[in-house]
């Protein structure tokens, strides 16, 4: 998308100084806008908030209240520029932009555009030369106060009026400040500000010049990165200064900065990465004040220390200190700042503040804020605000830490667009989804009432012959595919058609799903198992039923598929065998962080649902929480969404978010396996025997103790970051499946007696010469399923020292 704007934008003369790559930089905050034949672009009169950039199409320019005579029309086409001085001078625009056919154009608003001038002052030399041209103005000096005139303007246009809304914090924290501020203005200098990313830095530099010169006057931001790179065009200025003894007829090389902050603030941010030549350079002019102004300088201080590179000479200029302290070193202010980004934002789209659940506030409590301190917490909160459909913010709503990283190499599906199509449309999806609701409501009543006809012992053959290993065999091929047409899902969305539950999914339910899914698992296999419900159509019959009726009265209660998330058994337990799947569904983070403030992946549109797993997609690197609805494709409006190809088992070595519990669920999922496959084959015979006392005391124990063993592996789960020890778990999921392979090859033979018309005989069919053919099945299950896990740890483990070693 970048490129193809990139290549338009790469056509206009001003950009044309610029690299491929900052053309490509900047193309992010341009936006697509099309407009049909006979519309308007622009009025003669109109205050632009945009300036466009022609892009396909024609365009008719009248600039004299649309009269139309020869002089006064022109037609354009691709290339032209639109409004981009009226946008800077906040002047009306001259002219009215007619469409004379339909047109795509490319526009960025003006707070935008003049962020962009900011950072990139050769692209003003551009325009100046450009207007200079137009307007035929031979004297040069007319440009040079022009090129003034408009970096004010734009420095205007950024001023922080909107950014900045106050100082929120404990009484320390805001006390700080406002010493800080008293004894600036008693004892006026220079002041550098030092802190990590997101402290506030910039925001008390703003605080600071309001107070002591108002909004009105110049607040000119520069960044130090590129200080060099951006004000180095301005060094050649000539500035002869008499006020200072010192620098007497000297040349300043930064006057012509210093001149359009005066009489306010120049803040200079990251002023420890200006290059060292440039810093001695500054230094004289600082002291020089070839124009008075405040100067304030910025260092980042990381979490791990990075060697400061401010020269003695420059950092002897800054007569006043600051230190802001990280926010996760002040947790007191936390709840304040919550409280006060929340009013912000609630008074801001009209709404409730929002309730923040003691849950969410402990989890926003307990983050260990690095990447970018209250911007992150900012950004936690905004989308938490949307995303919470009512006036409470649950562990649900909150998305914290990294999002999901672009990792290798995958083959998009959505590039074939007969397959796009498909998912787009969902109709395909939805047939399928009926059909099979459909045939389960009569598999479940046929079971139940009507077993005896032949019909149904076949049909009920199929349920544990064919159904369960299918399942089993494919979720960690395809995901959670089972889930995309389950009829459990249909049917409980039929449900909720109806009753349009709201309340909020509780917060200890999802913090500790992982044992309702794990317990639920537990007790149904035990079921079965000790039911010999393979053998039983009718207890076959009603485990469904109860299934499907939980599910119905979980679906009542909350919204979405909070069934499929945190209860359903079958549902855990196919997420776990997903993970190593070599389809995935997932998103391009810097598309939907940069351009999205819409969520339809996570809030819906019309009337495609979102996310019923309640997944924000950039944030999705896991299987375990996408039941492929494909939901997300129909609603993304930016096509930021991908559904992949890719190297099975990927997911395991970059985990970020993943619900960690599911160790535990994999631990148990691990211990079973042994009584299962060694204690359930034994034919139980005598009263005792009945109860599968010894199988269930071994089912149990080991349960236990694998769970255990999960829980103290991959513990603390006390961040949403994954651990290596819990990737580690993870990475034993192909033994877990092939565990449970070989387990369910027990009915296969079910399904052979089916083919030949002899109906289910239980297992011990199907033998061949040497070896019976399921003992062959069952040891290459069993070989794969070691060889593929020993391979996932050493990924894990060589991921996890390529990373450290990065870093
Ligand atoms: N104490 C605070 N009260 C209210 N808002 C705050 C506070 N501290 C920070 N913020 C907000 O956090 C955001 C980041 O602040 P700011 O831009 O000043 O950070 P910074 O230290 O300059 O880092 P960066 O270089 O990442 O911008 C701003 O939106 C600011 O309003």
């Amino acid at each position: 998308m970048n490129t193809e704007k990139a290549y338009y934008l790469a056509k206009v003369p001003f950009f044309a100084d610029l690299t491929p790559r900052e053309i490509e930089e900047i193309a992010v905050d341009f936006q697509w806008e099309t407009y049909p034949k006979g519309e308007l672009i622009l009025e003669q009169g109109q205050k632009p908030a945009s300036f466009y950039v022609l892009c396909e199409g024609l365009v008719e320019v009248q600039n004299k209240n649309g009269e139309r005579s020869p002089a006064s029309v022109k037609t354009v086409g691709s290339g032209s520029v639109f409004g981009e001085l009226s946008v800077l001078m906040g002047k009306p625009f001259q002219e009215t932009l007619l469409c004379m056919e339909k047109c795509r154009v490319l526009s960025i608003t003006a707070a935008d555009f003049a962020r962009i001038l900011l950072e990139r002052p050769l692209i003003y030399l551009s325009i100046i030369g450009q207007l200079s041209e137009t307007l035929d103005e031979a004297n040069q000096l007319l440009s040079e106060t022009k090129y003034r005139e408009v970096l004010r303007s734009a420095i205007k246009l950024t001023q922080y009026q909107d950014k900045f809304y106050g100082i929120w914090g404990s009484v320390k924290t805001t006390k700080e400040v406002e010493r800080k501020y008293e004894e600036i203005q008693h004892h006026p200098g220079h002041l550098l500000i030092k802190g990590e990313r997101g402290t506030g830095r910039q925001m008390i530099a703003w605080y600071l010049h309001k107070n002591l010169f108002g909004e009105i006057a110049p607040f000119v931001l520069v960044d130090g990165l590129r200080f060099d790179h951006q004000w180095g065009s301005l060094k050649t200025d000539k500035i002869e200064i008499n006020n200072s003894e010192e620098s007497s007829s000297s040349q300043l090389p930064y006057a012509k900065l210093f001149e359009i902050a005066a009489g306010g603030t120049l803040f200079i941010q990251e002023i420890d990465r200006i290059s060292p030549a440039t810093q001695i350079e500054l230094a004289r002019t600082i002291k020089a004040q070839p124009y008075p102004c405040f100067v304030i300088g910025s260092i980042q201080i990381e979490p791990r220390v990075r060697e400061e590179g401010l020269l003695p000479e420059l950092h002897k200029c800054f007569t006043h200190l600051h230190y802001i302290t990280p926010l996760r070193e002040r947790k007191r202010d936390i709840p304040i700042l919550v409280q006060g980004i929340l009013e912000k934002l609630a008074q801001k789209n009209h709404r409730k503040t929002p309730v923040v659940t003691a849950e969410a506030t402990q989890l926003l409590l307990s983050h260990h804020y690095r990447q970018g301190n209250v911007t992150e917490l900012i950004q936690v909160l905004e989308r938490s605000f949307f995303l919470a459909s009512q006036d409470t913010i649950g562990l649900e709503q909150i998305f914290f830490g990294p999002t999901s990283e672009k990792v290798g190499q995958k083959v998009n599906l959505l590039r074939w667009s007969f397959i796009e199509q498909i998912l787009k449309n969902g109709n395909f999806l939805r047939v399928i989804r009926q059909i099979a609701a459909v045939l389960f409501l009569f598999l479940i009543g046929g079971l139940i009432f009507a077993s005896h006809l032949p019909g149904m012992l076949k049909a009920f053959a199929l349920v544990w012959g064919l159904w369960w290993p299918v399942i089993t065999l494919i979720s960690p091929s395809l995901g959670r595919i089972w889930c995309a047409v389950c009829p459990f899902s249909t049917i409980m969305d039929f449900v909720q058609n109806k009753f349009h539950p709201h309340r909020p999914v509780p917060d200890f339910i999802v913090k500790y799903d992982y044992l309702i899914v794990t317990v639920l698992f537990l007790a149904i296999f035990w079921i079965e198992i000790v039911t010999q419900m393979h053998t039983n159509p009718l207890f076959t019959g009603l485990l469904l039923l109860v299934m499907q009726l939980a599910a119905i009265v979980v679906s009542v209660l909350y919204p979405r598929h909070a069934w499929c998330r945190h209860f359903c058994p079958l549902g855990g337990f196919i997420g776990t065998a997903s993970i190593g799947s070599l389809l995935e569904v997932r998103s391009d983070p810097a598309v939907c962080l940069n351009k999205c403030t819409t969520f339809e992946c996570y809030v819906g549109k019309g009337e495609v649902k979102g996310c019923p797993m309640s997944q924000h997609l950039p944030y999705l690197d896991n299987n375990l929480d996408c039941k492929l609805c494909f939901n997300c494709v129909q609603n993304c409006p930016h096509g930021s969404v991908q559904v992949n190809l890719r190297v099975p088992a990927r997911e395991v070595w970059n985990l970020t978010r993943v619900n960690q519990g599911y160790a535990v669920f994999m631990g148990v999922l691990l211990g079973i396996l042994f009584p299962i496959n060694y204690f359930e084959p034994l034919q139980p015979s005598g009263l005792l025997s009945q109860l599968h006392i010894s199988f269930s005391i071994a089912y149990f124990s080991f349960a236990v103790l694998g769970g255990a063993l999960g829980w103290w592996f991959a513990r603390p789960f006390k961040t949403k970051a994954a651990s290596l020890r819990t990737k580690l778990v993870f990475a034993l999921t192909p033994l877990v499946i092939a565990g449970h392979i070989i387990y369910q090859l027990n009915f296969v033979p079910g399904l052979q007696s089916l083919v030949l018309g002899a109906g289910y005989q239980g297992p011990g069919g199907f033998q061949s010469f040497c070896i019976s053919a399921s003992t062959a099945a069952k040891g290459s299950a069993l070989g794969i399923g070691i060889l593929l896990a020993s391979v996932t740890i050493i990924f894990v483990l060589l991921r996890h020292k390529r990373r450290k070693s990065n870093n």
